[in-house]
């Protein structure tokens, strides 16, 4: 019997999901602790049009043009979505890295790098297809006859420890869940300045796809926790530990700045060195862990509980910004680029620390003045550490952080 066709799709639609910075805790969470992070206002965006671009190759009824980082794969659908065949086949009958990757439009990702992404891809598109269709060698069928194009762009560095690879997954899951008829229409998401613009989805539906998009990051990274594909999920600000995430209100009165030190940086490498030191010095290096995890609780009682309501806030995320750098240094993940940055701040009574996997990518730095400053004197020592930073490391780039947006969205009106 022939496969029920796909569900009305319309011929254009964008998804989008947000980066994440995270306050306290990377590393640690990979091991269950708690950790403090926030989406932030920068992200990664696919527009799906159909039928594809391109005319379909003989035998080929529903070709995919997938375009992102500078790169752009001509795959077969039917070949992405049978389970049979590896990925590995996939990629390499794909029109993708032979030419691409040796063009100059492409010199911003290695090879490898384009091939993390690309089995990310595949694993996604089957995920969702299995979900949808049975038996799961019926899905291609069901795609749109003509297939369709999928254009990326990203607001968010690659490899800068912003969640970049987990917008990615995000917005892929969303997508390949919306093609094969898995997502509800979802509700308008009003805002002062894009009132009903763009639409958010219902808790399963999200469910779904921070499911799907885990997989995806399994598959760029080994053994995640799992915090950077939900907050691209759910946006906004939460505690976090593989079991268990909640959700907090806004960060009102607290600011930051993000700086790239452009350094780059892999993710898998940063876990691996971690699990390699806790297998050699467990008792040396799972106390850090712990360390961290305690940081993260102090932070749910003085932000959530207010246990004593005596703590400054202001101090204490200071403090444990500071600490928390510290002790990812000793774990052995920064790099003198961020040690460097931190110090900077450091000297000049702010607190900073590495955000996300390190080994290069960002440096989170923490707008708590010194004690005593007005905000405008407050808003002057921030731009004059802006200026040292800008004459002491020309090439690193400095963006105020947006913390707090929203989740994986469809955008009505683009
Ligand atoms: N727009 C994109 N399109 C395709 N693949 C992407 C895209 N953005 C990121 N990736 C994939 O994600 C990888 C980067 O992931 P990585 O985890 O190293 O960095 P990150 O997610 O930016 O930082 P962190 O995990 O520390 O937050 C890239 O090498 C690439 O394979
Ligand atoms: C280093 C890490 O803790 C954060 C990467 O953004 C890894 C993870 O949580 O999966």
């Amino acid at each position: 019997m022939a496969a029920s066709p796909l569900p009305p799709l319309p011929s254009r639609f964008t998804i989008s999901a947000p980066g994440k910075t995270i306050l306290l805790g990377e590393h640690a969470v990979v091991y269950g602790h708690q950790a403090v992070a926030a989406s932030i206002g920068l992200r990664t965006t696919a527009q799906f049009t159909r039928p594809a671009a391109v005319a379909a190759p003989d035998g080929v009824t529903a070709p995919l043009v997938v375009a992102t980082m500078g790169l752009e794969w001509v795959i077969d659908g039917a070949r992405l979505l049978d389970p049979t065949c590896r990925w590995e086949a996939v990629w390499d009958a794909s029109q993708c890295h032979a030419s691409l990757l040796a063009s100059a439009a492409a010199t911003v990702v290695t090879t490898e790098q384009a091939r993390r992404a690309f089995h990310a891809f595949c694993t996604i598109a089957r995920l969702a297809a299995a979900q949808a269709v049975t038996p799961p060698a019926e899905a291609a069928a069901r795609l749109p006859a003509g297939g369709f194009s999928l254009e990326y762009a990203s607001a968010l560095p690659v490899g800068a420890g912003l969640g970049s690879s987990a917008a990615f997954n995000v917005v892929t899951a969303a997508v390949w869940s919306r093609v094969f008829g898995l997502l509800s229409d979802g509700e308008p998401h009003h805002t002062a300045d894009s009132p009903g613009a763009r639409r958010t989805w219902h808790a399963a539906d999200l469910a779904r796809i921070n499911a799907i998009a885990l997989e995806g990051e399994r598959v760029m990274h080994g053994t995640p926790s799992g915090l950077d594909n939900t907050l691209s999920t759910y946006g906004g600000i939460c505690l976090y530990t593989p079991q268990n995430m909640r959700r907090l209100p806004p960060l009102t009165g607290h600011a930051f700045t993000l700086v790239d030190t452009g350094v780059p940086k892999d993710t898998q490498h940063q876990l691996t060195l971690v699990r390699e030191r806790l297998d050699r010095w467990p008792g040396v290096y799972q106390p850090l862990l712990e360390s961290i995890h305690a940081l993260g609780l102090a932070f749910e009682q003085v932000f959530v509980d207010d246990a004593d309501g005596k703590t400054d806030p202001v101090a204490f995320l200071r403090e444990a910004i500071t600490t928390n750098h510290l002790l990812l240094q000793a774990l052995g993940v920064s790099h003198p680029s961020l040690d460097a940055l931190v110090d900077l701040a450091r000297a000049r009574g702010l607190a900073a620390k590495m955000t996300g996997a390190g080994g290069g990518g960002c440096a989170l730095i923490y707008h708590a003045a010194p004690p005593g400053l007005s905000p405008e004197e407050g808003a002057a020592h921030v731009a004059e550490l802006h200026a040292v930073i800008r004459a002491s490391h020309p090439g690193m780039t400095i963006q105020q952080a947006v913390v707090g947006d929203i989740g994986v969205c469809l955008h009505d009106s683009l």
